[in-house]
């Protein structure tokens, strides 16, 4: 059986004359933590949303679950939470999350619960009823991840999910991360967080639109005599983070 949930062959994306992406090859794993590190600008949020159908290479493919990308049906099986929280600012939480439980089609009966469940994961149930105004910066980038998890994707795509969550949240999210994979969903992470990317089983460095290595963590750090992925990704680019 393939076990590969997103390949992407030979993807190159231009903007005008500039090449954002530049022939990208990656295979990621079903039940994987994917990791994408690399400085801004590298060409991250473009590559993961091209994944996510959002928009769509130059040239070459992108498959996910063994069909070419974008792919309408596939929206069942995606979430996707992009750089820039998307939300109803006038809305209570619980309005926002109805909204888009609506939109993906859950019907009455499994909206609740799986509203509760989301929430109980991000910890934010105590702010259901809040305003979402009234939120924080982390509080809304929570509600977002919970938004991105209602319809129980089998793939999550998340762009930088922990901007603007403090530490002890953050760690409590990335439980989050791992108890998703625990049931067999996988997801791709972007980052800069250089302890976030330790805790990805997989990582992809990026610099100027290339995909410079790929490996575990501890591979790329061998592979480069490195103690750390940033030196590792110094030694492979040549570029601090
Ligand atoms: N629609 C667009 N038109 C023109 N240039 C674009 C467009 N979208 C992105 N870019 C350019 O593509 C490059 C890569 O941007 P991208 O947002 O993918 O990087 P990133 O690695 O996600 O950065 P960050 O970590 O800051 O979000 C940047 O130079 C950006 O200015």
């Amino acid at each position: 059986m393939n076990d590969s949930c997103v390949s992407i062959r030979s993807v190159s994306k231009k903007f005008g004359p500039t090449e954002i992406l530049k022939d990208i090859d990656l295979e990621v794993k079903q039940g994987e933590i994917f990791g994408l590190l690399g400085p801004s600008g590298a060409g991250k949020t473009t590559l993961v949303k091209e994944l996510a159908g959002l928009d769509v290479p130059t040239s070459g493919e992108i498959d996910v679950f063994q069909e070419k990308m974008p792919s309408l049906h596939l929206i069942e099986k995606l979430g996707y939470m992009a750089q820039s929280d998307a939300l109803y600012m006038e809305l209570t939480a619980r309005e926002n999350l109805e909204f888009f439980a609506a939109l993906y089609g859950l019907k009455k009966k499994e909206r609740n619960q799986r509203i509760m469940e989301a929430m109980k994961l991000v910890q934010l149930t105590d702010h259901l009823g809040k305003q979402v105004s009234n939120y924080s910066g982390g509080m809304k980038r929570r509600l977002s991840l919970a938004i991105a998890l209602l319809h129980q994707p089998q793939l999550l795509i998340l762009d930088e999910p922990t901007v603007g969550i403090d530490p002890v949240l953050r760690k409590s999210v990335w439980e989050a991360f791992h108890q998703l994979k625990d049931e067999g969903k996988t997801l791709i992470v972007t980052t800069h967080v250089m302890d976030e990317a330790e805790k990805c089983d997989r990582l992809g460095l990026m610099r100027e639109g290339q995909l410079i290595a790929v490996g575990t963590p501890e591979e790329l750090k061998q592979e480069t005599n490195s103690s750390t992925i940033e030196e590792a990704f110094l030694v492979y680019g040549g570029v601090s983070l």
